[in-house]
């Protein structure tokens, strides 16, 4: 049997009046890739801020390795493993490319000085394909360079888990193509990632465990062979995105009509 690497037991989350996590139970395991997926408001966001200490369930539990983390602030929490990247991209922007990564690195990649910092952030520029641009300002590179530079900056935390909350949104299919690539590889480096991602054909393409979310409950928890004919997921989330884009499909052939 795989080892557990984060544990959460019956966590649910309330805002006011609102469930937003629901007595969720989730074992991920050292070493899987798995999709996150689920409609709008089915508690994505909660659950990465739960896992990285920015909120705290009103119930349950969450262990990394069998350590308790909810006596953790975030900042011992990424230190303990679990790294994250943003929806919205979140670089010093007049800082270095590479100051950008080396100061992750600092702060909890384990590096004792600046020049170990620098150096360790010039592999992980490497391995991101961003060292063409180390030398620039982290706010003059395009969306797709931002996206690695998150990248970069998760890894120089040197994780156990990554969470990639919609790293990918706004990619074109090129700059999707390499984003699967890296994150690939980042996986066969021994990293956990968890995706949350809202592009199917990646998640399809990349994951080889799906959970699936929806109104603060896990719906599904399978294969991506299996989840596109679950019943429950088709009716609480793939149902609706086909709708949604049948409805973008007729309102353009009635502005062309
Ligand atoms: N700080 C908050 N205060 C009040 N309600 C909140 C707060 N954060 C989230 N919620 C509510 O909790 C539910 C889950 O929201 P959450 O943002 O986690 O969903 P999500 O799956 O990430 O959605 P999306 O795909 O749109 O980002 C929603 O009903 C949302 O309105």
């Amino acid at each position: 049997m795989s080892t557990s690497l984060l544990e959460l037991k019956n966590v649910s989350r309330n805002f006011g009046g609102v469930t937003a996590i629901d007595g969720l139970n989730l074992d991920i395991k050292a070493g899987q890739l798995i999709g996150l997926i689920g409609p709008n408001g089915a508690g994505k966001t909660t659950l990465i801020n739960l896992m990285t200490g920015v909120l705290r369930p009103t119930t349950g539990s969450i262990r990394l390795e069998g350590k308790d983390l909810l006596r953790l602030p975030p900042h011992r929490i990424a230190r303990a493993g679990i790294a994250r990247t943003y929806q919205i991209v979140q670089p010093f922007p007049h800082m270095s490319v590479l100051d950008n990564v080396a100061a992750a690195a600092l702060f909890g990649g384990g590096a004792s000085s600046f020049a170990s910092a620098r150096e360790a952030a010039r592999e992980h520029l490497q391995f991101c394909g961003l060292e063409a641009v180390a030398a620039q300002s982290a706010g003059t590179l395009s969306l797709a360079g931002r996206k690695r530079l998150e990248l970069a900056r998760g890894l120089a935390l040197k994780p156990k888990l990554l969470l990639l909350d919609e790293v990918n949104a706004g990619l074109n299919p090129n700059e999707l193509d390499g984003a699967i690539a890296l994150i690939r590889a980042i996986a066969a480096r021994g990293v956990t990632i968890l995706l949350t991602e809202h592009l199917m054909r990646l998640v399809l393409q990349v994951c080889q465990r799906i959970i699936v979310l929806h109104q603060g409950k896990l719906i599904a928890d399978t294969t991506p062979g299996e989840v596109v004919r679950d019943a429950a997921v088709i009716s609480a989330y793939f149902g609706e995105r086909y709708a949604m884009k049948a409805n973008h499909a007729g309102s353009t052939t009635t502005e062309g009509a």
